[in-house]
């Protein structure tokens, strides 16, 4: 567990700001997506053991208000269901003049699948629905066609996130079906039949309904759970799915008790199969001399589990800010991450992550998000995309750009690289959403004062998920360089807000240090609060 800093949240403005020139000093590591991520939760900020294990059991003991859009929701459960068969049907056709009927009843179609799939445009695991079911198979035709195949239905998780598969609760009725009647077989010798941990006489004689009794609990009778998460807390013994290739995708076929992390964009895993069709009666042997057969199949039931998604979170802290404001620039100056920077809107169009790595060796992983323009709540600028990595983050750091608006030094003779007056354009289109990027792009940081940059992020935020806002935060007042009166900027910023403010220049390497110790602090204040309410 990580000590807290000694970082100040006092409400004294002056206070609130902390200047230091300490060279940083800090050992950095950098790593990529979920390398980082994983990092971070194998990192000394509690036991991530226990942590996994008190979610999991929460989860199963469904506890909790349902999650809103914006809430770090970490896992969910939901119930899968694969869909009916469709039933076959008993259809006849006339053969020799008329005279005999031949069998022409079609087969039921498949019950659609239920699968989950990765991907990186999915909303958080707020979204998933609490029960899925697949469609249900069309019954067969009466000239001999088979059923249509029932919807499959697909549930959409951010990369990252690890499915458990639950056991198949209609194989566990099936068999229970199966030991209720072979206790009844031996009820009728006197034998007894175990439920719920409870031992019952499963079979009551009519004239004497009194006769309940105690009696061995028989060992094989045993149920499985009636319909309740029966997996293991462990991870041990627990298979981890190596993604097959069903259907060319990274589509693995679930089965009890599996974890799969699901990792790339599209790769999906199987949860609950549909039911199989029934057979019609066309499928049934027509013995000669015999009328044609009149049996036709119901279809099959799908299997039914639960599914268990946990998120993974993308950083302990998120880097958000308006375009241009140092974001990239800080994340390079703090961690090892090499994050691509220039002096043009839209330079970072996928969050980069970097771990900073503490001298007491707890770690820190930090992610530099895209930056948001007025309207992003709104997808302006692809803000929604951005906001959800946001929502991915424990904690979040904004980063505003001090010299924009009144009072910077920029085109006094050339103290920002970042450039006053016009931007320039990217040097080549990348993804989709460029021409809107560039609309965009006249909307950094640099137009405006850091109290209407702030403003505008909060905002923003605030639009797409009142949640985020809650987030323990800190604002970075970046580019003290190029600012031409340091204090009555900070003094203007922290009048326009009770956060605590850390001021910093990352391309001149100033108050790094400062600043990743008051990230630390907040880090720190998100765990306190989370432990408070649990
Ligand atoms: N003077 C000065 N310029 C800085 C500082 N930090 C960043 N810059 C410059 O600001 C410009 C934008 O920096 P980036 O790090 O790419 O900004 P960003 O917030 O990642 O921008 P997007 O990726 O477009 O959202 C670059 O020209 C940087 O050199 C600073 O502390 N002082
Ligand atoms: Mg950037």
């Amino acid at each position: 567990m990580l000590e807290p800093a000694p970082f100040t949240t006092a409400a004294d403005a002056s206070k609130r700001i902390q200047i230091s020139t300490a060279s940083p000093g800090i050992s950095s590591t950098t790593s990529t997506g979920g390398d980082a991520a994983d990092d971070a939760s194998s990192s000394s900020l509690g036991d991530p053991l226990l942590r996994r294990q008190a979610r999991r059991a929460e989860v199963r003991a469904g506890k909790g208000p349902l999650p809103q859009r914006g809430q770090q929701v970490e896992s969910v459960r939901f119930r899968a269901a694969g869909g009916h068969g469709g039933a076959g049907v008993a259809a006849y056709e006339p053969v020799g003049r008329g005279r005999n009927l031949a069998a022409l009843g079609g087969t039921g179609g498949p019950g659609g699948d239920v699968r989950v799939r990765a991907s990186r445009d999915a909303p958080g695991l707020h979204s998933v629905m609490t029960s899925v079911r697949g469609g249900r198979g069309g019954p067969g035709g009466a000239g001999g066609q088979s059923g249509g195949r029932g919807l499959d239905r697909v549930v959409e998780v951010p990369l990252g996130t690890t499915v458990r598969l639950g056991p198949d609760l209609r194989a566990q009725q099936e068999q229970e079906q199966r030991n209720r009647e072979a206790g009844r077989e031996e009820g009728a010798a006197g034998g007894v039949w175990a439920e719920g941990g409870e031992v019952v006489w499963e079979d009551v004689p009519e004239d004497d309904e009194s006769e309940e009794g105690e009696g061995e609990v028989g060992g094989e009778h045993g149920t499985g759970g009636g319909g309740e998460w029966s997996g293991s807390d462990e991870d041990e013994g627990v298979a981890y799915g190596t993604p097959g290739g069903l259907r060319g995708d990274w589509q693995l076929e679930g089965s009890e008790g599996q974890v799969v992390e699901l990792t790339t964009h599209g790769q999906e895993v199987l949860v609950a199969r549909g039911g199989a069709g029934g057979r019609g009666n066309k499928s049934f042997p027509a013995l000669p001399g015999r009328p044609a057969p009149d049996t036709a199949e119901p279809g099959q039931p799908g299997e039914q589990r639960w599914v268990v998604l946990e998120a993974r979170l993308l950083a302990d802290v998120g880097f958000v800010g308006l375009p241009n404001a140092g974001k990239s620039t800080l994340l390079g100056a703090i961690t090892a991450a090499r994050a691509k920077v220039g002096a043009y809107a839209f330079t970072t169009v996928r969050p980069q992550l970097g771990t900073i790595t503490f001298e007491d060796g707890s770690r820190l992983v930090t992610a530099d998000i895209p930056g948001l323009v007025k309207g992003a709540h709104a997808n302006k600028g692809r803000g929604n995309a951005f906001l959800r990595h946001i929502e991915r983050c424990r904690c979040l750091a904004y980063v505003i750009d001090l010299s924009g608006g009144t009072g910077s030094k920029r085109g006094e003779g050339g103290g920002s690289s970042s450039g006053g007056g016009r931007r320039k354009t990217p040097p080549r289109e990348r993804d989709q959403g460029q021409a809107e990027q560039k609309a965009a792009a006249s909307l950094g940081a640099e137009g405006l004062t850091p109290a209407e940059q702030l403003a505008v992020l909060q905002d923003e935020l605030g639009r797409y998920s009142p949640q985020l806002l809650a987030a323990p935060a800190l604002v970075v007042a970046n580019k003290l360089d190029a600012v031409a009166d340091p204090a009555a900027a900070l003094a203007a910023l922290a009048a326009a807000t009770p956060l605590p403010i850390v001021p910093v220049s990352a391309a001149a390497r100033v108050g790094l240090r400062r600043l990743t110790e008051a990230l630390r602090a907040v880090v720190v204040q998100q765990e306190q609060r989370k432990e408070a309410t649990q």
